[in-house]
């Protein structure tokens, strides 16, 4: 790292381990959930995030709600991918407060955006604009396409990215129609891409002392996602099946690969020999396969398998199979998973506050540094909660 870049890192000598992000400066103008799931990110590893945000409204995702609960006035989604963040109201079509934006940006390291293309143009904060303003700043953009093309202006929402990437088409069984994954992976896996280019920009930036451009789009993150089965099919004549018939649960798996419905719950059974499944389960049917039947045949497997588990409770089969190392597990609900022992001591849950007194009770970084879990303590923002000290601060 260069003397030029001791402001990258103001005081990481001095920061715990578990916030090695500490004095890194993010600007994050996106909304929903793509982009400031990529600052949550940053946030949680010891990064400041100033979340800019319309005065009022704030942040569209604010009324985003995915059940009837609301805290404080804002969206349980808004609340989890916000936490740890500063907000600044910021009227970006008024010339004052885009100068004011444009003075901050100027101290900042990090700038993230997911307007749709073209829009971040127009108002004069694009790439070009930024990095003429301050040639270090590391600009992450996402969008739902890329930037070419015909889809480049439609709107970039996981739902509609997820039905373009194929892994609507591959998910579910062959008597199914498309299954869309049962949360936004597009937005959350986009964020993550983009903030793992943010830090490698960052690391380039220490040795070349210069800003960079990194972008991402939600397609993008959604094919990389798809890498084992599209590199499966590209290479295959592209003719591999595509959907089991029963238990559509990995297109390219061979049997028992898939969830079974047993007498009270459902099993989770992963790679496994045939024989070896057999023998356990009593099935002296499956016990003369040929392995290559694992793949051709599994329809006729799985509901072979299938017949069988439902005849006993799900703590039977694991009574019989775990003992035997078999890859399975039970199929546990949120009630399940936050009753277990074995999650609970990750310690992955947490309480937090704002000043207004509202609390909410959210997860916690998925990683640990030298044995402990970064981030947390802060609750996400009111909209411009912080305007009048960063003002005060950065001299905007
Ligand atoms: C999500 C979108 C479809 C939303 O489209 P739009 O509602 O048309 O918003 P846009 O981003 O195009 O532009 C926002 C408009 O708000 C204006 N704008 C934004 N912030 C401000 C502030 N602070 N002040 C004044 N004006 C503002 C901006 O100038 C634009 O106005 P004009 O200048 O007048 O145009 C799009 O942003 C998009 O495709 N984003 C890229 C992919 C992405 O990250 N999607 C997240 C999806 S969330 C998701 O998938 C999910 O929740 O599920």
């Amino acid at each position: 790292m260069t003397s030029t870049d001791t402001h990258t890192l103001r005081s990481a000598q001095d920061a715990a381990p578990e916030r090695p992000l500490e004095g890194l400066l993010v600007v994050d103008l996106s909304q929903f959930l793509s982009g400031p799931y990529c600052s949550l990110r940053l946030a949680d590893l010891g990064a400041r995030v100033i979340k800019v945000e319309r005065a009022g409204q704030g942040d569209l995702s604010r009324q985003l709600y995915l059940s009837d609960t609301e805290l404080g006035g804002d969206s349980t989604i808004f609340h989890a991918i916000n936490r740890g963040k500063e907000s600044l109201a910021l009227d970006l079509k008024d010339p004052a407060d885009l100068a004011a934006l444009g003075r901050l940006v100027r101290q900042a390291d990090v700038l993230i955006q997911n307007f749709r293309p073209g829009v971040a143009e127009r108002i004069g904060i694009g790439w070009e604009a930024m990095h003429a303003l301050n040639p270090r700043l590391i600009y992450g953009s996402i969008s739902g396409y890329g930037t070419d093309g015909a889809w480049v202006k439609l709107p970039g929402q996981d739902l509609l990215a997820q039905a373009r990437s194929g892994l609507m088409w591959l998910s579910g069984d062959a008597t199914q129609g498309p299954v869309p994954f049962g949360l936004a992976v597009g937005d959350m896996f986009a964020g993550v891409a983009l903030s793992q280019g943010i830090l490698a920009a960052l690391v380039r930036r220490g040795i070349d002392g210069k800003g960079r451009h990194v972008e991402t789009s939600l397609l993008e993150a959604l094919v990389d996602l798809q890498f084992e089965v599209l590199t499966t099919w590209l290479n295959d004549g592209r003719r591999t099946p595509s959907r089991s018939a029963t238990n559509g649960a990995h297109a390219y798996l061979g049997a028992p690969y898939g969830v079974y419905a047993a007498a009270d719950g459902y099993l989770a059974l992963a790679m496994t020999p045939l024989d070896k499944l057999a023998a356990l389960l009593e099935l002296p049917a499956l016990a003369d396969r040929d392995p290559a039947d694992a793949f051709r045949a599994r329809d006729e497997i799985k509901a072979l398998v299938g017949a069988r588990v439902a005849e006993r409770p799900v703590a039977d089969w694991l009574a019989v199979l775990q003992p035997a190392d078999i890859w399975c597990s039970e199929v546990l609900d949120w009630h399940g998973l936050t009753g277990a022992d074995a999650f609970r001591r990750l310690d992955m849950l947490q309480t937090v506050r704002r000043d207004d007194g509202v609390v909410i009770e959210t997860t916690r970084s998925p990683l640990t540094i030298d044995g402990k879990r970064p981030g947390g303590g802060r609750a996400a923002p009111q909209v411009g909660e912080h305007s009048d000290a960063i003002r005060a601060e950065f001299g905007l």
